[in-house]
C-alpha cells in the first residue's frame, strides 16, 4: 500500500464539493485521516451517516488542528468567518486552500488571518453540477476537469506542487492563473451563464401570470437548460455576485451591448448578421466539443463530417 499524499486532511464545509472531495480521498486512498467540520449539525449528522470522514467535529477550529491539508468548501461569504475560526489553530507547515468560485475576494477574506507558518494556496475546481449538500457530491466530479491554483508569488514552490498533485490524483488537470484574471475569466464562462439562466427563468415566471401554464407545458430542451442552471443553490450565487461584483458588472455591460446589436438586427431585419453570428457561435461549440470539454455531447471531433452526427447535416 503506497503512502497517502496527506496524513491528515480537514474538510470545513461537506456539502456538494466538500463531499466529492471526501469521497475522492477516500476512493484513492489520498489521506490517511479524513477530519469534517461543518456549520450545521444536520448536515455533519448526514456526513457521518454516509460514511464521508474519520472524524467530525462542529467546530472548524478543532477539525484543523492536526490537519496537513485543509479545504474550505463554503459559500465564498463565509470565506473570512471559517478564516478567523480556524487560523490561530493550524498547525505549523500546513497547506490550507479552498475551492470558491471567486478568488480575489477569498483572498482578501482569507489572507489576513493566515499565520505565516502556513502555505495559503487559493483553488478553484471548474467542475460541480446544480446540486448541494453532502448527498450530491460523487468521487468522479473532478475527473477530466480543470482546476485553477490561484497561489501569491511568494509561496512555496513545493507547496505549491503538493497541492497541485493531490488535485492531479482527483484527476483534474491543474492550471495557475493571478486571482484578478481568474475572475474576469470565470465571470464570463460561468458567472454569466448562470445569472442569465436565473434571469430568463425569472422572465418567464413572471410571465406564467399572462400565459397560464403554457411555460411549463411548452417549454423545449433550450429553456430546460436554462432551468437546470437556475436551480443552483441560491446562497453561492448570491455570495459570488457580491463577492466578484466588478468582473462581473463589465462582464454583463459587453454582455448588453452586444444584445442590443442583435436587437437593431432582428428590429431591421439584418439576416446577414443574425447568420454571421450563429454560425460563429456554432464553430465555438464544436470547438469545445472537439477538445473534448463536454463529456454530455455528442462527440463532433471523433465523428466529424458524418452525417448521423446531430446538427451536422446542412
Ligand atoms: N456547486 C458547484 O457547482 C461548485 C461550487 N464551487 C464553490 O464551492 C464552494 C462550496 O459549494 P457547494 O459545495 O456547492 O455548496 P453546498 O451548499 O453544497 O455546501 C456548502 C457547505 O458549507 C457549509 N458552511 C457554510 N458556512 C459555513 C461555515 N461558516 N463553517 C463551516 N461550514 C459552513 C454548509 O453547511 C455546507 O455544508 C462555494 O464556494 C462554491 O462557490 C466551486 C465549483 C463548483
Ligand atoms: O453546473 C454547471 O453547469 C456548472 O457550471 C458548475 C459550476 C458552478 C460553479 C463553479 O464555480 C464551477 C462549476
Amino acid at each position: 500500500m503506497t503512502k497517502p499524499l496527506f496524513e491528515t486532511i480537514a474538510l470545513i464545509g461537506i456539502g456538494l464539493i466538500g463531499s466529492s472531495l471526501a469521497r475522492v480521498i477516500r476512493a484513492e486512498g489520498l489521506a490517511g485521516h479524513v477530519a469534517i467540520a461543518t456549520r450545521s449539525e444536520a448536515t455533519l449528522e448526514a456526513a457521518r451517516k454516509l460514511g464521508l470522514g474519520d472524524s467530525y467535529f462542529s467546530s472548524n477550529a478543532e477539525a484543523v488542528a492536526n490537519a496537513d491539508l485543509v479545504i474550505v468548501s463554503v459559500p465564498v461569504g463565509a470565506s473570512e468567518a471559517v478564516a478567523r475560526e480556524i487560523g490561530p489553530h493550524l498547525k505549523p507547515g500546513a497547506i490550507v486552500t479552498d475551492v470558491g468560485s471567486t478568488k480575489a475576494s477569498v483572498v482578501r477574506q482569507m489572507q489576513p488571518h493566515m499565520p505565516e507558518t502556513v502555505h495559503f494556496i487559493p483553488g478553484h475546481p471548474i467542475a460541480g453540477t446544480e446540486q448541494s449538500g453532502p448527498e450530491a457530491g460523487f468521487a468522479q466530479l473532478f475527473k477530466g476537469r480543470w482546476c485553477i491554483l490561484t497561489p501569491a508569488a511568494d509561496v512555496d514552490a513545493q507547496a505549491v506542487d503538493r497541492l497541485a498533485a493531490f488535485w492531479g490524483a482527483c484527476g483534474s488537470t491543474v492550471e495557475r492563473m493571478d486571482p484578478d484574471h481568474h475572475d474576469m475569466v470565470l465571470a464570463i464562462v460561468s458567472h454569466l451563464p448562470h445569472i442569465i439562466a436565473y434571469n430568463i427563468v425569472g422572465t418567464a415566471d413572471d410571465l406564467e401570470a399572462v400565459t397560464q401554464s403554457e411555460v411549463i407545458k411548452y417549454s423545449a430542451s433550450g429553456f430546460r437548460d436554462f432551468t437546470r442552471l437556475a436551480a443552483s443553490d441560491p446562497v453561492m450565487w448570491r455570495d459570488v455576485c457580491l463577492h466578484n461584483k466588478d468582473a462581473i458588472l463589465e462582464m454583463l455591460a459587453r454582455f448588453s451591448e452586444d444584445l442590443s446589436s442583435l436587437q437593431r438586427a432582428i428590429r431591421w431585419g439584418d439576416g446577414d448578421k443574425l447568420f454571421d453570428l450563429f454560425t460563429r457561435t456554432r464553430g465555438i461549440r464544436r470547438s469545445i466539443i472537439e477538445a473534448g470539454q463536454d463529456t454530455d455531447a455528442p462527440d463532433f471531433g471523433r465523428n466529424a463530417g458524418k452525417a448521423d452526427v446531430p446538427g451536422a447535416a446542412e
